[in-house]
């Protein structure tokens, strides 16, 4: 593997060519001896491995038919960062886990030597790069990296049954242990063959969420951990039952009851990334497949607003189309309207959640949320699809006492009388709720905070009691309009 080594392989190399040329030469001038063809390339093999008795591996960092990047590949980078970096003297440094650190791993073109049970083997990291083929934009692509294991031949046995899957095995684990979670969201399609190459884009997931922080009733709090747990520790009884390990949950109620605060939340319990899939980008079902299938294990599937992002007659924001008719605004040509509409359709997002791709990879969540339960397909929602319906509603007592502690720090306060007999009145979102704990000046203290939050209160059951009464009046006009229409009527005929 050093260089001596290429060196002697290369003059091997000329000395073959030549005497591929001579043989030519031969063949052609005395046309007798073809038939020694087969002999000659038979026995030119077995020299070949004699002279050089060295079976090489490669492992390219993207395989199969979409580009994806390879699993083999990312764990080979892990342990080798990790094993055998010290050897190395040119290293790449990327950012560590918490942001703070760098994570050195092998660079480009480097080769570094492994032990395993007493045998030597090398590893190399080699970058081709492609030609461009026309004038672009855009930055040209990566280049094609892959790593190349090097080992003599007798050990073969011993690098195809126990090395290669030890190192896999050590790489996922280190690769776990030190990754950063990541937020990933969708690409528009035709991004995919182009610069990005890839149907996700990620950043890394830094929100600060946790159970601690999140207010809701501490009973559904308990229940939802319990779960969540159960589903972590559950692969062999998933395998057992011969159910695909993956877990379905709806979040649903008003909007500012935390339901993006609990994912946040959940994805920092589990140390799972998040895939926030928007739906409104993706074209077609086959789209929607190749996400899901691009998405890794450990990893939470989020759809947001689900009523909002899909028709659930089968085709998406027809509305949309309606209202742009009656307006003079020049329409676009008809190709792009096409191209922009998406045709997921629920049959399609149903073989997403539960259909035979979605057990590829496993331990995933798929996690709806709504503020309107009740717009759902019941197709969508009964249990195995969603397995677990989650309210978040207005704010309790008890989770305003989680908000204070959260944002006030204190347990307990004079004004906590005050604040629940007032929340018994009216509904109030925790996010309400969080607003006015929030301290806006240095002179703000836990009292001046907590009398802001009594005064919304009030202002809010002020402004519920006049939307009754408007309702009340407009119910009465309705019903005065009817009786009238309908004597009106009475006379015509
Ligand atoms: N239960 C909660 N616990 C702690 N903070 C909350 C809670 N609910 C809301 N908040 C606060 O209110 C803000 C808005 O909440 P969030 O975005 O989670 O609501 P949502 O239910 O997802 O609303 P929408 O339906 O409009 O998407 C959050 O940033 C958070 O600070
Ligand atoms: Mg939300």
């Amino acid at each position: 593997m050093t260089s001596p080594m290429a060196d002697r392989w290369a003059s091997l190399g000329s000395l073959m060519a030549s005497a591929m040329f001579l043989w030519a030469v031969v063949r052609q001038y005395f046309p007798d001896v073809a038939h020694l063809d087969h002999y000659l390339k038979k026995y030119s093999r077995r020299l070949f491995g004699l002279v050089y008795p060295y079976i090489q591996v490669t492992i390219p960092e993207f395989s199969g038919e979409r580009m994806k990047r390879s699993e083999a590949y990312t764990a080979i980078e892990a342990y080798l960062s990790s094993t055998c970096s010290q050897s190395v003297t040119k290293l790449k440094a990327e950012l560590g886990k918490d942001n703070s650190s760098l994570t050195l791993s092998m660079d480009e073109h480097e080769e570094v030597t492994d032990d395993f049970s007493g045998v030597k083997l090398w590893w190399s990291s080699v970058s081709r790069s492609t030609p461009q083929q026309s004038l672009s934009w855009y930055p040209p692509p990566d280049a094609r990296r892959y790593y190349r294991l090097t080992f003599h031949r007798r050990h073969r046995d011993l690098v195809v049954d126990s090395y290669l899957s030890h190192v896999l095995h050590e790489g996922r684990e280190i690769g776990l242990r030190k990754r950063q979670r990541k937020l990933y969201t969708n690409n528009p399609s035709s991004n995919w063959y182009g610069y990005k190459r890839s149907v996700w884009s990620h950043v890394v997931f830094e929100h600060p969420s946790t159970f601690g922080t999140l207010a809701m009733d501490p009973v559904k709090k308990k229940e939802l951990v319990d779960d969540l747990d159960t589903f972590r520790n559950a692969k062999d009884y998933y395998t057992k039952i011969g159910k695909a390990w993956k877990r379905g949950y709806l979040l649903y109620g008003p909007p500012g009851t935390g339901k993006s605060t609990m994912i946040a939340a959940i994805a920092n319990f589990l140390d799972y990334d998040i895939y926030d899939l928007e739906l409104t980008s993706v074209k077609n079902n086959t789209e929607l497949r190749k996400m899901f299938i691009e998405t890794t294990s450990k990893s939470i599937i989020v759809i947001e607003d689900i009523d909002c992002s899909l028709e659930l007659t089968g085709k998406r924001k027809p509305k949309k189309k309606k209202e742009d008719e009656g307006e003079d605004k020049p329409k676009p040509p008809p190709e792009t309207e096409d191209k922009e509409e998406s045709k997921v359709t629920l049959s399609g997002l149903l073989n997403f959640i539960d259909g035979l791709w979605s057990a590829c990879g496993g331990e995933r969540l798929i996690i709806f949320t709504t503020n309107h339960l009740e717009k759902l397909d019941p197709a969508l929602i009964r249990r195995g699809r969603m397995d677990k319906r989650v309210e978040m509603s207005y704010c309790c007592f008890e989770a305003f006492k989680v908000l204070a502690k959260n944002y006030l720090g204190i347990d307990a306060h004079e004004l906590f009388d005050e604040v629940r007999r007032r929340m018994e009145e009216v509904k109030i979102t925790p996010a309400d709720v969080a607003e006015n704990l929030m301290p806006k000046s240095k002179e703000d203290d836990a009292g001046s905070c907590l009398r802001s939050l009594i005064q919304a209160l009030e202002e809010a059951k002020e402004a519920a009691a006049a939307a009754e009464a408007t309702a009340a009046a407009a119910a009465k006009g309705n019903d005065g309009h009817s009786t009238d229409g309908t004597a009106e009527s009475e006379v015509v005929n």
